[in-house]
């Protein structure tokens, strides 16, 4: 439902607040065409109650030739900051960037947290912002969960829908999304509530399936009829199944760039403001969807790009893509049943 604006300025307080904003930090808002006019005025005005030193960037919208479809988590790698030097060290210049355009995904973004300036993104709708609003208690518990997936070197996932599928671990970091960008360096999202690593390169092996009602991103579409995707030494090989396997099929030939199969992200949903059913009473264009990444006990696993931990896919296509009903093991012990936390205790809602 509407989010008034006095509201929506409160919200970003309270997170500018968890995000360590105050009267020494400065605050870069960075905008383009399509940004939100009204969350871009509820960042700006909320750091300035806070006392922070508040300036804009706006950067005229890059679109792609080849991009599809509005959602910036499609077509991922070159944003409106792509070779814009100028505006990158303004960026860097900043304690805190709340990005209302989307650097996810880019080379720029790890090179201005590197710098120890903190970025949080922000671009969904404000009822879900309202909805999902995060939490110090969200953090422990996503940083609990963090811990296992740190320590672990194998993961497993199983479902009565017929998934085995498995990787090792170990080669890259884990990254925690809990909604507030609070330390030198760190990137997050406002809404998540979330965890993932990547598997080794060339040891993701097995089979995911797709079953009814798990979630296409960006497709922002519920499957109605199982797709199977076989999956040998870190790439997809085959996807089959009925009419949603063969759009996904042509939808990824078309960037014809074998790099589009790689698995990326691998992780599971914490997050139980976070609601499946939510993608349901959105249009297409309303956001990307934080809902179905985040709700609590799903597997999220992801295609293509591994450029933001060093790896070497910059590949534009990015497929999300969360399950339900999953088993999740890391070496052998369980995380998630049958759609359900169960372990660490700690980062059970
Ligand atoms: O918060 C996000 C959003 C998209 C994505 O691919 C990862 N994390
Ligand atoms: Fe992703």
């Amino acid at each position: 439902m509407p989010v008034s604006h006095r509201e929506l300025t409160q919200m970003f307080e309270r997170v500018l607040t968890l995000s360590k904003v105050d009267k020494t930090q400065s605050v870069a808002v960075l905008k383009s065409d399509y940004s939100n006019p009204r969350i871009v005025r509820a960042a700006m005005d909320a750091a300035q109650r806070l006392g922070a030193n508040v300036y804009g960037v706006e950067l005229p919208a890059f679109n792609h030739p080849r991009a599809m479809g509005m959602d910036m988590t499609a077509y991922c790698g070159d944003t409106p900051l792509t070779g814009n030097i100028a505006a990158q060290r303004a960026l860097e210049a900043a304690d805190l960037i709340v990005d209302t355009m989307m650097l996810l995904h880019s080379p720029e973004q790890e090179q201005i947290l590197k710098t120890g300036t903190r970025i949080l993104l922000a671009v969904e709708p404000p009822e879900v912002l309202a909805r999902i609003m995060p939490t110090e208690e969200d953090k422990i518990r996503v940083n609990a969960a963090a811990e296992r997936l740190k320590r672990a070197r194998s993961i497993a996932v199983t479902s009565k829908a017929g998934s085995d599928f498995r990787a090792t671990l170990g080669q890259y970091p884990t990254v925690t999304e809990y909604g507030f960008a609070d330390e030198p360096g760190r990137w997050d999202h406002w809404p998540s509530g979330f965890l993932f690593s990547w598997p080794d390169e060339g040891s993701a092996e097995g089979t995911l399936v797709l079953d009814v009602g798990d979630i296409l991103l960006p497709f922002k579409t519920y499957v109605r009829e199982k797709v199977t995707l076989e999956i040998e030494e870190g790439f997809i090989r085959r996807i089959h199944g009925g009419f949603e396997a063969e759009y996904l099929r042509d939808y990824m030939a078309y960037f014809k760039d074998p790099e589009v199969y790689g698995i990326s992200h691998i992780g599971w949903g914490l997050q139980p403001r976070a609601q499946w059913t939510a993608m349901g009473l959105h249009d297409k264009n309303d956001g990307m969807c934080m809902d179905a990444r985040a709700f609590y006990g799903n597997f999220l696993f992801s295609t293509g790009p591994n450029t933001e931990v060093g790896g070497s896919r910059k590949t534009p296509c990015h497929m999300d893509i969360p399950l339900r009903g999953c088993d999740i093991l890391l070496d052998g012990e369980p995380v998630v049943l049958a759609g359900d936390v169960v372990a660490p205790e700690a980062s059970r809602a």
